[in-house]
């Protein structure tokens, strides 16, 4: 039977942690899979660590992985230090937030399944994805990276920047060697070398929820490194 590995990095998420984990660990039990989570937490100050923990105590060590880090380091890298220790034969990576809802899952198990697929990507611009909460600042900025992605790269998917999805853990691991981006860029290099690999990418349509607290780190520093990243990627 198939093993899932689902990647959670935090920073700061005390109070999303415990529902985001009771509702992944539902999906998969309902669905009789077998599955483990690796919590990737940065040394948050609010106690996530702890959180974790405890969430260890009740639903197991070998379910609930936690390997945090010293400090915050980025989400690229926290995808690459959980994924040392993922033991699935597909990961799974989301945001803990509830902007990726777990309900989401089964679609993309099921999607995987019946295509084969390398790698199954959220994607909020297609079909019945959408994007709620955000102002038309960060709309137009995600909608404006993804266009200049796919003209200039020619990705051929309607999401490169999203971060809700699923890889076979091989091609995971491939590609994690030859990332060099580390930050918002990251999702979208993931992209541009799985389609020199010649991986299939398969698509699930879902709605991103903004976070209801908070604030996302996104900024201009970040905007110049994806214009720079996506340069790049065209000579590869
Ligand atoms: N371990 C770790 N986790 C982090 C760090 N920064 C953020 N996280 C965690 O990573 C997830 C996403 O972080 P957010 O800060 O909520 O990101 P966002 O602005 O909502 O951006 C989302 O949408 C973008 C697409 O438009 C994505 O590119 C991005 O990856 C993310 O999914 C959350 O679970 C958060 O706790 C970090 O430095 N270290
Ligand atoms: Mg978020």
């Amino acid at each position: 039977m198939s093993k899932y590995s689902v990647l959670l990095p935090t920073y700061n998420e005390k109070r999303n942690l415990p529902i985001i984990t009771y509702l992944i660990a539902r999906t998969f039990e309902q669905a009789n899979l077998s599955w483990e989570i690796v919590v990737i937490d940065d040394a948050s100050p609010d106690g996530t660590q702890e959180v974790a923990k405890e969430l260890q105590r009740i639903y197991g060590e070998e379910r609930i992985l936690l390997k945090p880090r010293a400090g915050k380091l980025g989400l690229g890298t926290a995808y690459i230090h959980g994924l040392k220790s993922a033991t699935g034969d597909f990961v799974i990576i989301m945001d803990a937030d509830f902007s990726h809802h777990p309900k989401y899952l089964p679609e993309f198990i099921k999607l995987q399944k019946e295509g084969n697929y390398d790698i199954v990507l959220g994607t909020r611009y297609a079909k019945d994805g959408g994007v709620y909460g955000w102002n038309l600042k960060r709309k137009l900025i995600s909608r404006g990276a993804n266009l200049l992605a796919s003209t200039v790269l020619g990705t051929g998917v309607s999401d490169v920047t999203g971060s809700f999805r699923l890889y076979k853990k091989h091609v995971l691991e491939t590609l994690m060697k030859e990332i060099t981006s580390k930050g918002y860029v990251f999702q979208m290099e993931m992209i541009a070398r799985a389609r020199q690999h010649n991986y299939s990418i398969g698509e699930v349509p879902i709605a991103f929820v903004d976070r209801l607290y908070g604030e996302s780190k996104l900024g201009m520093d970040d905007i110049i490194g994806y214009l720079k990243g996506v340069l790049s990627l065209v000579f590869i």
